[in-house]
């Protein structure tokens, strides 16, 4: 292996969002299992580290009803990692489950479960979710207020790792002949009482192979850098250009000093999308015709409608821009990119770029909503995906494809060997001295800290 930087590459399902082109002849069920199979045992062809799913809670809504224009209805992510697992033997299964909405002592039990059952191989991607639309789902009826979301992701992680901690190494001890089945000594009850949580519980799980699954964390506020500097081993960002890339990986990489961690202890992965191309002629082309496909002329209105707040009939996807004053009405629910603070300059500044651009109401929303990271030749993205990570702008890649379940072919079969002819990216799972398989292994991560309870309980009180 080279002594460059390595590659790091996970595959993100597609599916939650409009990038995802659902009516392309060739996309598949985002419901049957044989897409999660195809697309989980494709990445791990290609070596990537994980599968990665993000979590939407509740479906979307454009004027009071289900918006009918984006993937909906996807399988819960609990059941999704626990089945890609059984059908791989090497590859991570990550899931987003978010910290401000479920209870500790439920999930740390699921995610044990998950990561015995796959030998080590489970990650949870901690998001505190954006707002009280998807609360309203929940016990909680609503919200919790921002600046306790993190206290509430801190606190929810800490007691979670507590209850990982709480059966000793031995204490699974099955003996046949005394007869012996577990060693009370080793198994502490877990005590926690801060300002979101009041728990008193004992595991019913002996300690899984990780100890810990690989913590990964999206949130992208002051507070969220400083959760992830805390807690994650990676963030999934979508700083995916090199400057906003750079940036970012310096702000947060630096504040690892402060809380005793080194910089490997945290990788930093943006999610890219890309186009494969023959030449960058061909890339080009397809880039346009992806985007289009992309948005539709409905997901377009749609699209104008929310930012502008009001209903829009009438309007034509290939003229110009509306001329009437923005409204009030939220049209769209549950998708962040739509929410505008201050809708008379959000909608100016579109008119001014749709003016200087010459783009009718469909061309602005392209500009606007699809970017396509890496678009080229295979050599040609490997070459960038290389040069971002040399440079440090990301430690890695979460790769995004736009066709369910197949659009990650096309990346294993022609980028990886261009990655590996580089010697940026290995050719095959690492093999550990000790025969470790595990998820935190294979990332090359350091075994994270044991949380000492006391401590965090005197910081908090
Ligand atoms: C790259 C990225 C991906 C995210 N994915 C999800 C997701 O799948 N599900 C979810 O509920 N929230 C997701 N979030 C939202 C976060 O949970 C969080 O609510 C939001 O970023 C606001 O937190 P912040 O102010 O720290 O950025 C994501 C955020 C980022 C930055």
């Amino acid at each position: 292996m080279s002594n460059k930087r390595q590659v790091h590459l996970v595959a993100h399902f597609p599916g939650v969002n409009n990038l995802t082109v659902w009516n392309d002849p060739a996309s598949g069920s985002q419901i049957d299992f044989a897409s999660f199979r195809h697309f989980a045992q494709t990445a791990e062809r290609g070596l990537f580290d994980y599968v990665f799913l993000a979590e939407g809670l509740r479906l979307r809504e454009h004027g009071g009803e289900i918006h009918d224009l984006d993937v909906a209805g996807r399988p819960a992510t609990l059941a999704i990692i626990t089945a890609m697992a059984a059908v791989t033997e090497r590859i991570g299964v990550v899931g987003t489950l978010s910290s401000t909405f479920n209870e500790p002592y439920e999930l740390a039990r699921q995610l044990a479960s998950i990561d015995h059952l796959s030998g080590g191989r489970v990650g949870w991607n901690v998001v505190t979710s954006s707002d009280a639309f998807h609360g309203a789902n929940f016990r909680r009826g609503g919200f919790l207020p921002y600046p306790e979301r993190y206290v509430r992701a801190a606190e929810f992680v800490t007691l979670a790792k507590q209850l990982w901690d709480s059966w000793g190494a031995d204490a699974h001890v099955a003996n046949k002949h005394t007869g012996q089945f577990v060693d009370d000594a080793q198994v502490d009850d877990v005590r926690f009482a801060g300002t979101q949580f009041d728990v008193s519980a004992t595991s019913t799980l002996p300690r899984s192979p990780q100890r810990y699954p690989v913590i990964v964390q999206a949130g992208d506020s002051p507070a969220g850098r400083d959760f992830a500097s805390e807690h994650a081993e990676i963030i999934f960002t979508r700083k995916g250009t090199l400057e906003e890339g750079q940036k970012f990986y310096t702000d947060v990489k630096g504040r690892l000093p402060k809380v005793g961690r080194t910089e490997d202890s945290l990788r930093i992965m943006p999610g890219v999308s890309f186009v494969i191309g023959d030449s960058a002629a061909d890339a080009e082309e397809k880039s346009r015709a992806i985007a289009l496909a992309q948005v539709s002329p409905q997901t377009a209105i749609a699209w104008v409608e929310a930012i502008w707040g009001r209903e829009l009939p009438g309007l034509d996807p290939d003229g110009p821009l509306p001329t009437v004053d923005p409204g009030e009405q939220e049209q769209r629910q549950g998708q962040v990119s739509t929410q505008v603070n201050d809708r008379l300059a959000r909608v100016q500044q579109l008119r001014a770029r749709a003016e200087a651009e010459k783009l009718t109401v469909r061309q602005l929303v392209v500009k606007e909503t699809s970017r396509h990271d890496f678009v080229g030749t295979p050599a040609h993205i490997a070459a960038e995906m290389d040069k971002a990570v040399q440079l440090r702008a990301a430690d890695g890649f979460v790769v995004i494809p736009h066709i369910t379940p197949t659009g990650l072919d096309e990346f294993v079969d022609r980028v990886v060997p261009e990655l590996q002819d580089r010697g940026v990216f290995r050719t095959d799972y690492p093999q550990s001295e000790t025969g470790e398989t595990t998820l935190r292994s294979t990332l090359n991560l350091p075994d994270p800290q044991a949380v000492n309870a006391r401590e965090y309980e005197e910081a908090i009180a």
